[in-house]
Formats: C-alpha cells, structure tokens, sequence
C-alpha cells in the first residue's frame, strides 16, 4: 500500500454520538437558541472533528504550495510566469499578503515548492519538494502523468504530517502559482459539467477578451484529455497542477488525523473537490473560508456542498482567505470551553 492508500484507508466518519454530545451542549449554554448561529455548526463540527467536546485549535500552520503551469503558453494569465518564482520566495521572509493576514492570528506559514519552473536556493527558507518544473500544457495533452499526480497529493500528505507531528492543531491550504485558475476552472467544468465560459473569469487580472480565449483553451484541454469525472486522480493528473495536488493532500491527511482543513479561495476549493472526489469522507473535516470573486467560485463552493464562512470579495490566494477566518474557528472553540451552561448557573428560562 503507498502512503496515499495508507493515509485514505485511515479517514473516519464524524461520530454521531459526539454530534449529538456536542448539539447538547451548545443547546445547554447561557444563550437563546441558536442565538450564536453558525459558531454553533462551527463547535459542533470542530467537536466531531477532534473527538473532542472542549475542542482546542490554537495552533495553526498554513500550507503555501507553490507552482507552476504548462498552460501559461497559450495566453491564459496576465502576468509574467516568473512572478511565481519570485513570489513564492517572498513567503518565509514573510511579505505577501497571507504572511500580513496571519500575523493577526499568529499562524505559521509553510511554503513548499512543488513544481516551481526555476529551483529556489537551499536556504531560502522554502521547503523543496518539486516532483517537476511546472506541468506540461494540458490544452495538448496530460499535466502530469498519474504517478505525478500521486506524487504530489503525497508531498502534501507528508508536509502535513510533519506539520502535525510539531503540534499544530488546525491546518490552511494555500498555493502561489502564475496560470491556476485556469486548471481550477477545468476541474470545477468537468466536476460541475458545467460550460467552462460560465465560469471563466480574470483570474490575477485577464482582460475581457483574453477571458474568452481562456475558457476556450479550458474546453480544449477537457475535449483532448477527456477526464473521467469519478475519478479524482484522472482529472487531477489530466487537467490539475502540482499545487493542486498538494493542497488536496494536505486536506487527506488532515481528516486521516482528525484535524480541521480550512479550504482558502478558488484554487483551494478545486483541491477540495479533488479531494472529495477521491473520498467523499474527507468533506466532513473542510471548513471552507471565503467565496472568491473569481466568478465560478460560488458554484465550486455548491458543488463542494460546504457553505463560506465570509464573503469579502478577496481573490488573492496564498491562503489569505483561510488566515482571515482562523479568528472565527477560535471562537467556536472558546465558546465550547468558556461559556457556562444554565445548570452551572442555577438559571432557568
Ligand atoms: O484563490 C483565489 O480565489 C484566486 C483567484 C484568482 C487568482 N488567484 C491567484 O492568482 C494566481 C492565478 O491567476 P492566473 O490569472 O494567473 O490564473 C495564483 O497565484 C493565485 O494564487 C487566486
Ligand atoms: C503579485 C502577485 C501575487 C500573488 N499572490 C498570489 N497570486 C499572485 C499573483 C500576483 C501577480
């Protein structure tokens, strides 16, 4: 068995018990019902999540996985494909715009090159597990083969678990790479069967027309690989990306270790319906950040059937989105172990 059967063989249900434990004792707190609203879905889920009725989540890590993309030569992003190589070592000196967000909540940021096209040096501070440079252009054939595409959902599993191992109690997905929304757009297509120029949209800055020679590069990647759409690792080894694969991986070992993954925005979400497609239980252990203002985000989000926590119309990546909401997830928590009950009290409604 390879570590990615290994780790999906692991994956458990939310115990309904711990559910029904859980609902009791949001019901029983010192407040009208329902009156916390979703923090009370939060607590609850974040109760079956860690088996835990007093669930604890201050320590967090966000997985940057950073690489790039074949597809960039047919025209489909406005930036220099360079920008990924720049960006990604920007992270551990901590200047992007995730690193500013996460400060607030103090969560550590992670930055992985997975298939960054340049090698970043030894020390800067990036973490290299690069399967290749970039994938190959899926408007022509396969992104990666399916070794490859096992190959990265593996980096992941393994850049969680070392994450875990150091203590960290909640993970965020987040990715740098020049050209991802376009892959992201054709998993949300093929999953979704939905018309690529519904959902196409700018992206890191696309103008008009260039969004329309976008989604028809998008329908000729579907057309010439033919994704089989039950089957999470064809679509992502076809027409995905290396980081793609990675932040899935992160989400598959976070449920194999009862650990909340929060999903960041468009790219993220793609991950996550990858993820899920490969097995359907990791959904329980999502909580999804944002909905992006890239245009197919809310029907990646209905597709994933987990509703954003916010809407701040935020499009950047990097895991932003995920960083911003980790103050939200705390407080599910700290309402489960702060608040008292009405019989701790003596007080009767
Ligand atoms: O996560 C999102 O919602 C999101 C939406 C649009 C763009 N991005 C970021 O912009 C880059 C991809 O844009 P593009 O136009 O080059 O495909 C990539 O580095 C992403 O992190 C991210
Ligand atoms: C500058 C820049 C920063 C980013 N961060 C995530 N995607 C990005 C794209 C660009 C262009």
């Amino acid at each position: 068995m390879n570590l990615l059967e290994k780790t999906l063989a692991e994956i458990e249900n939310l115990d309904h018990n711990m559910l029904k434990a859980a609902r009791e004792r949001v019901d029983s707190l010192i407040k009208p019902p329902t009156s916390l609203g979703r923090l009370e879905d939060l607590a609850i889920q974040l109760a079956g999540i860690t088996n835990n009725l007093y669930p604890v989540v201050d320590e967090k890590s966000i997985i940057v996985m950073a690489a790039d993309h074949g597809v960039y030569e047919e025209g489909i992003s406005s930036n220099p494909q360079g920008i990924t190589y720049a960006q990604t070592g920007f992270f551990p000196k901590g200047l992007t715009g995730v690193c500013a967000i996460a400060r607030v909540s103090g969560a550590k940021i992670v930055t992985v090159d997975i298939g960054v096209k340049g090698d970043l040096p030894p020390d800067s501070g990036v973490i290299l597990r690069k399967i290749k440079h970039g994938t190959d252009n899926l408007a022509k054939g396969p992104a990666m083969t399916r070794e490859e595409a096992i190959r990265s959902l593996e980096v992941g599993i393994e850049i969680a678990q070392e994450e875990m191992k150091k203590g960290v109690q909640m993970l965020g997905t987040g990715e740098m790479g020049i050209g991802n929304t376009t892959p992201s757009t054709a998993i949300v297509s093929v999953i979704g069967g939905i018309d690529p120029l519904e959902i196409t949209g700018r992206g890191a800055g696309l103008g008009k027309g260039g969004i329309e020679h976008k989604a028809e590069v998008i329908r000729q990647a579907i057309q010439v690989n033919q994704p089989n759409r039950e089957d999470g690792i064809d679509i992502l080894s076809k027409i995905g990306g290396l980081e793609i694969g990675g932040m899935a991986g992160v989400m598959i070992a976070g449920a194999a270790n009862r650990i909340p993954v929060i999903v960041d925005g468009y790219i993220s979400t793609a991950a996550a319906l990858i993820a899920v497609t490969i097995e359907p239980k990791v959904k329980d252990y999502l909580i999804t950040a944002h909905v992006s203002a890239e245009p197919g985000a809310l029907k990646a989000s209905e597709l994933l059937g987990i509703e954003p926590l916010v809407q701040m119309n935020m499009c950047l990546g990097e895991g932003s989105g995920a960083a911003l909401v980790f103050p939200i997830i705390e407080a599910a928590c700290s309402m489960m172990n702060h608040m008292a009950t009405f019989e701790e009290v003596g007080m009767k409604i």
